[in-house]
């Protein structure tokens, strides 16, 4: 297991420095670095952000950076990445990495899977091999990889489902918050563990989802569960339920989520860190997220146009190159159209959340939400 710094060995701990509304603006603060919240957390599934340096993405104000177990133990093998000093000298990132359980992602890319008390068993999406994951090799996956912040091993039901299929999920998800947690005890002090509330679209088993996690208690928890295909209003619904019950001095992670409207929403219902493919995948499929809205370079309306996408960025990517160039680049499958709309997303991403802090710094949250939502109608001019 590798060990951070002891000189930098603090305790994990959440700081709230102020509040608007249900919007909290804070700090999450590990051995390897502070996370101003809220947070957008750029997904790094097999150990790179695709397409982007480690720098370019520290540069763009990204504070964390997400692993995924499931990929990672697959290849290049939790054990190897352990022997060659863990995730973040493999990869070049030195700040903090929160990696996922890996339960979501059998379910939705393993072959074959078997579900039971004891765990998950799969074959790989990539060899065929079989793997088991349980509470226990979950954590110890994830502890191998070094991450400073792990997630228990859960069962997330895709929606709609029936009230029972919610329930039984939820209630095997809270035994292996327990195994997940003792199992963490063997891990070195400051890194965290969070329990992920589940419950469906459910008002009455969210409760209960995460009150028996509060009993257990945890550093911080994920909102799981959610992000897989329900409407938003079903999303920000279960938002309201839970949110409040949860400890005001502990971090709250919505995973999976989300569209910019779907992170402003979320933040105005108490929530402090998200996770997200969508910016980094869309611009590998020539889509672009700006001010004022989302903008497809495939289209061919962009053939001519000497505009950049945002003349007032500050990113490099959405302010020298014309859309005639990156509208060139993507009809011609150029990996430097992927590059240049993977920056600029994770750019706006990162400057919407910073607005985001800034508008809860000054108490004006709800003015600055009006604000983005109106530039995302006026669409791109
Ligand atoms: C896109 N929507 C989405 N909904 C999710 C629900 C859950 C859930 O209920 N339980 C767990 N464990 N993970 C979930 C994830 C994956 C998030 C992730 C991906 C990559 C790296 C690190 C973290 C979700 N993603």
């Amino acid at each position: 297991m590798n060990n951070p710094d002891p000189r930098q060995q603090t305790d994990f701990h959440y700081r709230l420095h102020a509040t608007d509304g249900a919007a909290r603006l804070g700090e999450v603060v590990t051995p390897r670095g502070v996370v101003r919240t809220p947070a957008f957390m750029p997904v790094g599934t097999a150990g790179t952000v695709k397409g982007m340096y480690p720098e370019q993405v520290r540069d763009l104000g990204a504070d964390i950076l997400l692993g995924n177990t499931y990929h990672l133990m697959l290849r290049p093998g939790a054990e190897r990445v352990a022997r060659l000093g863990g995730l973040h000298e493999l990869m070049r990132w030195p700040h903090p990495i929160l990696t996922d359980s890996g339960g979501f992602q059998v379910m939705s890319l393993a072959g074959l899977r078997k579900m039971s008390e004891k765990g998950v068993t799969f074959r790989s999406h990539i060899d065929g091999a079989y793997h088991e994951l349980t509470p226990e090799r979950s954590i110890e996956i994830q502890g191998l990889l070094g991450a400073d912040i792990q997630m228990q091993l859960d069962e997330c039901v895709r929606l709609p489902a029936s009230r029972d299929e919610i329930n039984r999920a939820l209630q095997l998800s809270l035994r292996w918050a327990e195994r997940s947690k003792r199992a963490f005890e063997a891990q070195p002090k400051g890194r965290a563990l969070f329990g992920i509330v589940q419950g469906g679209d459910d008002a009455e088993l969210r409760t209960q989802s995460a009150r028996g996690l509060i009993d257990i208690d945890f550093p911080g928890y994920s909102i799981g569960g959610l992000a897989v295909g329900e409407p938003q209003a079903v999303m920000l619904a279960m938002l309201e339920v839970v949110t409040p019950i949860l400890p005001k001095d502990k971090p709250r992670y919505l995973m999976g989520v989300g569209t910019p409207d779907d992170i402003i929403e979320s933040v105005a219902r108490g929530v402090d860190m998200f996770d997200c493919v969508m910016p980094t995948r869309a611009g590998r499929h020539a889509q672009a997220f700006t001010r004022f809205g989302k903008i497809n370079l495939k289209n061919a309306r962009h053939a001519d146009d000497p505009r950049p996408l945002d003349a007032e960025s500050d990113c490099p990517a959405a302010r020298d190159y014309s859309r005639a160039y990156l509208h060139h680049l993507v009809r011609c499958e150029e990996m430097l159209g992927s590059m240049l709309l993977t920056w600029v997303n994770l750019a706006y991403y990162q400057s919407l959340m910073a607005g985001i802090r800034a508008a809860i710094a000054q108490g004006r949250f709800e003015a600055f939400k009006a604000e983005v939502k109106e530039g995302w109608a006026r669409g791109d001019i």
